[in-house]
């Protein structure tokens, strides 16, 4: 039986380990991340996520099996969770929120081509780093920080770290490697870009917050 996932996370192990050394996750771990970068990136991930469960639900849609497409309509409603908990705290005051920046508009329009327009199993593949990605980055923040009593930033890393989100993400691999064990090479080797092209616009979607990306013109 193959193992799609830890194939390909351990392809793009590089990526996962520039994430962990980038200026706003370190910054964001110590406390120390300047209060207008996390606004800018609050709410570019307000815009992302608007895009991004509706990107969920249509894979689910795509899915053979019910149980399969209730998973990522549940994920889809919890994103509508999270955006009216955990953004409401860090956006209230601001009613207006930005244009999408360049990379939130990249990430979303890529994500939202390949599932609309690719293979399930290819549509699986490239909205998997959002998954995995935060989870591994969240146990990395919590395990390594040093100040979780007087870290501004506590309850965003606490929403991924921990048990539940854990299960969510272990769902989303197990579905995703079923499609994979059934799969031809061709079709293995269009998830693995998609899953190599998702993880470097995650990279891409922390490094253009960190330098508050705008457009050129
Ligand atoms: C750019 C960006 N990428 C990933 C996430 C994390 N995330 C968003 S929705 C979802 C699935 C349901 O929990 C997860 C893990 C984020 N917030 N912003």
């Amino acid at each position: 039986m193959i193992n799609w996932f830890n194939t390909v996370r351990k392809q793009t192990e590089s990526i996962l380990e520039s994430i962990k050394s980038q200026e706003f996750i370190t910054q964001l771990m110590d406390g120390t991340l300047p209060k207008d970068v996390f606004q800018f990136y609050i709410e570019q991930d307000a815009l992302y996520l608007s895009e991004y469960k509706k990107i969920l639900t249509q894979v689910g849609v795509k899915c053979t099996e019910s149980s399969e497409t209730q998973f990522f309509i549940n994920a889809a409603s919890g994103i509508i969770e999270v955006e009216n908990a955990l953004h409401q705290t860090f956006l209230k005051n601001h009613t207006v929120i930005a244009e999408p920046s360049p990379t939130c508009e990249l990430y979303t329009s890529y994500l939202s081509r390949v599932v609309c327009n690719q293979s399930v199993e290819e549509g699986l593949a490239a909205v998997l780093p959002c998954f995995t990605i935060y989870k591994e980055i969240g146990d990395y923040i919590l395990k390594n920080q040093t100040n979780k009593e007087d870290n501004p930033y506590q309850d965003w890393i606490n929403t991924y770290g921990g048990e539940d989100f854990a299960t969510s993400v272990n769902h989303a691999i197990d579905i995703t490697n079923m499609y994979a064990e059934d799969a031809n090479d061709k079709t293995l080797l269009r998830m693995n870009t998609a899953f190599r092209k998702a993880s470097q616009l995650e990279w891409m979607f922390w490094d253009s917050a960190y330098n508050k990306e705008q457009w050129k013109i």
